[in-house]
């Protein structure tokens, strides 16, 4: 089938940076993002483009270039599926926090409502792209779902997973590593195969059976989220023993064999995917009976879960085991740099410790505002939110964050940070002032100099 018409249910950090690279290399194409959420929707069609609602290097010059000439944002799904040959499904599948499977197996409630959705409204055969993250052999639920409808139009299903990895979304989109379509009809997969073509080279574009695709996304992220936690373990021991992490990384990553990405040891991987997916993976697993592969992988989030918690107990015992009435300044509250994202970020988690603990925090990041940093703490229920409000604030300079703390922590690794006027930020804390850093992303040596005292990990 050639395509002229596509539509992207779900306009999020997927289905807008996603479509709009599709839409960069194929201008014959018209792509219509749908979305529930109008305020979403409002927010990409702002004329100021540094109010879209997803930030990411680069995103905004494509938008401007093809917004309202191949790329539309809209919030009337039923007009845009209807008029598509090609729909992608790119809405959230959280973890369920209600029911069989609460905290742990996906929720797929929002991906089976865009499935009845399609069904409802298509009156022309369609080609149903499952974008979303999604447990191995759920396109057996969408299509049973679509086949259903008793409308005489035929659906082909197709996984897509996407790869992009927040913060280099836009470069990842223009130099995948590899484009993967699971599939049963060769002639959807070449549909969605020629579209990519047109940027990708061919060799690029994997094609595989449906659960093969499925599956290997959930396998993906659960080997690079794995990589992060043994690396973290290796950070305790390290920490102990007089070894440095940072040269024990360096060491085994330049065996060809290891590699060297993902290994930078950290206060935890955050982010809305490696958590849910390796979940996901377990609970499948589980499901199967398979106890030890779902065993196996699990570790891989209670090695998190501890990294997480054992950077605030390190901060609390070198505080002389009491933050309690101390400010602590935050630099960065998103998972990682370069992004606005904040799901999952151990920032959040940290944070909750320390105020249990009855520190106050001082954050500051270049890209969440403060509303963002409440909603975030109080979706966790620990306290009631006035008292969020009054343990955690948010600063509009590092400077203010960190003026009169006992201790800096360093939560997400933002260049920026690194070129700080750090013998100001040093004069006007209390003393002695403490680094906690969280990314290893300062100088040891330059910060004692200083007169921090400077704590890393694995260092
Ligand atoms: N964020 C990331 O870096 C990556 C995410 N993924 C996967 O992609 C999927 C989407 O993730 P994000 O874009 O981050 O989520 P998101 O939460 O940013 O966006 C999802 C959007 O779908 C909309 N939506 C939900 N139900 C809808 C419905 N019935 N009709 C219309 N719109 C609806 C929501 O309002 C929301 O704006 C997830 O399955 C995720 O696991 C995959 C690779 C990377
Ligand atoms: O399915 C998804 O959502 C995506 O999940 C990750 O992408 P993302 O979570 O956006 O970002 P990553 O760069 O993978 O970082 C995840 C977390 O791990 C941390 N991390 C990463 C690398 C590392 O060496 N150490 C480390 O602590 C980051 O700081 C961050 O908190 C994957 O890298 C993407 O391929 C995938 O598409």
């Amino acid at each position: 089938m050639k395509i002229t018409k596509i539509c992207c249910i779900g306009a999020g950090y997927v289905g807008g940076p996603t479509m709009a690279v599709i839409a960069k290399n194929n201008p014959h194409i018209k792509i219509t993002i749908v979305d529930i959420n109008a305020e979403r929707i409002a927010a990409w069609n702002d004329d100021d483009v540094s109010k879209l609602p997803v930030y990411e290097p680069g995103l905004a010059d494509i938008v401007k270039e093809t917004r309202h000439k191949n790329l539309f944002f809209s919030t009337d799904i039923n007009t845009a599926i209807d008029e598509s040959e090609m729909i992608f499904i790119s809405v959230n599948t959280p973890t369920k926090t209600y029911g069989k499977g609460k905290g742990m197996a996906s929720d797929l409630k929002h991906v089976e409502l865009c499935a009845r959705n399609i069904a409802d409204i298509a009156k022309t055969d369609k080609i149903v792209v499952e974008k979303s993250t999604l447990p191995v052999r759920t396109a057996q639920a969408i299509k049973s779902i679509l086949e259903n409808t008793g409308n005489g139009v035929t659906f082909d299903i197709l996984s897509n997973p996407e790869f992009l990895a927040e913060g280099t979304a836009i470069d990842d989109l223009l130099h995948p590593d590899r484009i993967l379509i699971g599939g049963e009809s060769e002639e959807a997969i070449d549909s969605l195969a020629s579209i990519y073509a047109s940027w990708v080279p061919r060799e690029k574009i994997l094609r595989t059976n449906l659960w093969s695709s499925e599956l290997s996304k959930l396998t993906a992220n659960a080997f690079l989220a794995q990589r992060i936690s043994s690396i973290n373990a290796i950070s305790e021991l390290c920490e102990h023993t007089e070894a440095n992490v940072n040269e024990v990384a360096k060491a085994i990553g330049m065996d060809s064999r290891i590699g060297s990405k993902f290994l930078k040891a950290s206060v935890g991987f955050g982010g809305s995917c490696f958590q849910k997916d390796i979940l996901n993976l377990v609970y499948v697993a589980r499901s199967y009976s398979l106890n030890e592969v779902a065993n196996y992988w699990e570790q891989v989030i209670i090695m998190n879960d501890h990294q997480k918690r054992r950077f605030s107990d390190r901060l609390i015992k070198t505080l002389y085991n009491t933050v309690s009435g101390k400010k602590i300044g935050f630099l960065g509250w998103a998972f990682k740099k370069d992004t606005n994202d904040t799901r999952e970020s151990a920032a959040i988690y940290v944070a909750d410790h320390l105020v249990s603990e009855q520190a106050y925090i001082s954050v500051y990041d270049p890209k969440v505002s403060a509303v963002k940093i409440q909603t975030d703490l109080n979706y966790l229920n620990t306290r009631t939110e006035a008292d969020n409000l009054k343990y955690v604030e948010s600063s509009n300079t590092p400077y203010e964050a960190l003026k009169d703390a006992h201790a800096v922590a360093i939560m997400t690794e933002w260049d920026e940070f690194k070129t700080y006027d750090w013998v100001r930020i040093y004069k006007d804390m209390k003393k002695p002032a403490f680094i906690f850093d969280g990314r290893n992303i300062l100088d040891k040596s330059s910060m004692e100099t200083i007169g921090f005292e400077y704590y890393s990990i694995g260092q």
